[in-house]
């Protein structure tokens, strides 16, 4: 049995357009599968979970964007149910660092011919990280997004949009981090994302060296640098160029703690989970996806 979880409000609605298609071809292919509608924030972890202890259930497939991955994951981490994925989202980012077809059905293919394999994730204080989390000024950002009325309309623009705007207001905050044993601080620190894949935000390459399966997390800390510079290096992060200018560390690490002077918002793949401290430890092949 097949378990489709599907949000619909995912994309702005593309969830709900998107499922139509897919349960054309599953009825032609006669395959038993089952489907899920999410009904409120965190519904997919609960069904996810639920789905995961039954005997007949070969595979739980989201349908939505990068929240959907990260409520759907978090309900099947340490069992033996695979994720599929089918992007519905705005941002897409675990898909593209998968290379999941943007192609609904020929999404549903792969999950088809796919090899399940298994991949890292991360406890992020009681909550789970699939693919990247950030501290301070992203975190900001993504409640900012997600809080945005003008999502609907302006879709992944609202992103650049919140970040532009934030880039004049946002106020940088001295951090003590933990990584490893070591102690870092750093003065004037506008984000720390960390990372188990490359993109976040929609195809940023905030983490070039990024991947699920090393067992380690990428980070990435950018401080002491001024407004008007942080918006000239910005437009480097689509390449990934960023990582040589001089506010900008980059570090690698199993276990961190991050502390600041003053909370700094957390998002774990885009979903708001709180503000500092924040505790983050990686927890190499705990996910099973196809
Ligand atoms: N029925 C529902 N009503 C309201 N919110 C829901 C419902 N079902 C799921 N959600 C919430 O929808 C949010 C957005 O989902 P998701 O991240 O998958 O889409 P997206 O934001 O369009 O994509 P991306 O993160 O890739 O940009 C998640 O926070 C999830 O908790």
């Amino acid at each position: 049995m097949r378990v489709f979880i599907v949000n619909s409000v995912a994309g702005n609605g593309k969830g709900r357009k998107v499922w139509p298609v897919l349960e054309k071809k599953l009825k032609e292919e006669g395959e038993p599968y089952e489907v899920n509608f999410t009904e409120y924030p965190g519904h997919a972890t609960e069904l996810a979970s639920r789905a995961s202890r039954r005997e007949d259930v070969r595979v739980v497939v989201g349908v939505g964007g990068d929240g959907t991955v990260h409520e759907v994951a978090a309900g099947l981490v340490g069992t033996r149910v695979p994720l599929g994925y089918i992007p519905a989202g705005s941002g897409n980012d675990f898909a593209r660092a998968q290379k999941i077809p943007s192609d609904p059905l020929a999404a549903l293919d792969r999950i088809v011919r796919q090899e399940p394999s298994i991949v890292d994730t991360a406890r992020i204080n009681e909550e789970r990280m699939v693919s990247t989390a950030g501290i301070g000024f992203d975190g900001s950002v993504a409640r900012a997004v997600n809080r945005s009325p003008l999502k609907k309309w302006l879709k992944g623009f609202t992103y650049v949009l919140e970040l532009v705007r934030l880039l004049f207001t946002y106020q940088p905050r001295n951090v003590t981090m933990i990584l490893d044993n070591q102690i870092h601080t750093f003065q004037d620190v506008w984000l720390i994302a960390v990372a188990n894949i490359p993109f976040y935000g929609g195809g940023m390459k905030i983490c070039p060296q990024a991947s699920n399966r090393d067992g380690i997390l990428d980070l990435c800390v950018v401080r002491g640098i001024s407004r008007w510079e942080l918006l000239v290096v910005f437009p480097k992060v689509f390449r990934g160029t960023h990582v040589h200018h001089p506010a900008v560390s980059m570090m690698k690490g199993s276990h961190l703690e991050i502390r600041s002077d003053f909370p700094m918002v957390i998002h774990a793949d885009g979903e708001i989970i709180g503000e500092t401290p924040v505790r983050i430890e990686i927890q190499p092949e705990s996910l099973h996806t196809v």
